[in-house]
């Protein structure tokens, strides 16, 4: 098995009487580029920061790089990026500047060539000053300067918020830069599926608090599947399917969708229930993700067994 190179247990924060993070418990493989995946406030951003030892936590623990987080030596901070919601940069620095700050922090390890090249690739200059640049350029900034460090865990909070589609694509190219790097591993929120689609190979899915989802891409997209089913005469008016998530019913037909049910499962209960025949439908991760999300049933998909 990989290992695991950032673990959270029973992870717990209260605001008030309110919990935003319910027993959080996630594993993150060396190596992946997970997304991080809740509709709005579900608990994402206190869960990163719970993650990078920002907040304390009201009950749990979460371990980066075999390190409990909230005491993360200056050594194991070193072998992490973070780069935060809305990119706050010293406005007054020249990029140049900034670099020359940031790098003091990391003297070892700091790749003056990677941030010089994907400044030069995001079409920047150091000269430029930070109140100067666009959003979109000020994320460029913030990636350049957590991934000159090469850090072997990048943690990033909805780093591509309200850039447009040719920045993202770039920005999300800079970080397959790093994976590339063998053995790098990126934890990454977003609300945009098609991006997370494109770049990520695992997902963890919260839903008010609660993980929903922690498995390879792959199997989410292969698990959460539509199906719309044929009746000749009349449609059932109940479905009792383990893995139901939703229907909807027409005249003649029934709209499932299901998570982890499989082929034979399904053609088992269309036979049962008197069906002419059914037929799966198309679903790109972003259906999936409404579906799921939506469902009255707060289902669950894991890959790991809880022990
Ligand atoms: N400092 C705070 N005090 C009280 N409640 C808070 C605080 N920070 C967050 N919350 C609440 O905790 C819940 C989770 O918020 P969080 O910011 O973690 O969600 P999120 O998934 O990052 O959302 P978004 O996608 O909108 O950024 C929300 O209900 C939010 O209102």
């Amino acid at each position: 098995m990989a290992e695991i190179v950032l673990e959270t247990e029973g992870l717990t924060k209260y605001y008030g009487a309110k919990p935003a993070l319910d027993h959080l418990d996630l594993r993150v493989p060396r190596g992946c580029i997970c997304g991080f995946l809740g509709r709005n406030g579900a608990g994402k951003t206190t869960a990163i920061k719970l993650m990078l030892g920002l907040l304390t936590p009201t009950a749990g623990s979460a371990t980066l790089l075999g390190c409990d987080s909230t005491s993360l030596t200056p050594a194991i901070r070193q072998r992490i990026g973070y780069v935060t919601e809305g990119h706050r940069l010293f406005r007054w620095m020249t990029i140049g500047r900034l670099e020359e700050f940031q790098r003091a922090f990391f003297p070892k390890q700091w790749d003056g060539r990677l941030f010089a090249e994907m400044i030069e690739y995001f079409e920047l200059s150091k000269k430029q000053k930070i109140k100067h640049l666009s959003n979109g350029q000020r994320a460029q900034v913030s990636l350049a300067l957590a991934l000159a460090p090469n850090p072997e865990l990048l943690v990033m909070d909805d780093p591509t918020l309200g850039l447009d589609a040719a920045i993202r694509r770039q920005f999300l190219e800079g970080m397959i830069e790093l994976i590339m790097r063998q053995g790098r591993t990126v934890l990454f929120s977003s609300h945009i599926l098609a991006d997370v689609e494109r770049v990520a190979d695992r997902i963890v899915v919260i839903d008010k608090g609660v993980l929903r989802a922690d498995c390879p891409l792959e199997q989410f997209r292969a698990s959460v599947r539509k199906v719309v089913v044929h009746f000749e005469n009349s449609v059932p008016a109940e479905v009792e399917l383990a893995g139901l998530l939703h229907f909807r019913r027409s005249e003649r037909q029934l709209e499932l969708t299901l998570v982890g049910v499989g082929d034979a499962e399904v053609a088992d209960w269309a036979a049962r229930a008197g069906a002419e025949r059914f037929d799966f439908v198309e679903m790109n991760l972003e259906d999936q993700f409404i579906e799921f999300t939506a469902s009255p049933h707060r289902r669950r998909l894991f890959q790991w067994e809880k022990a």
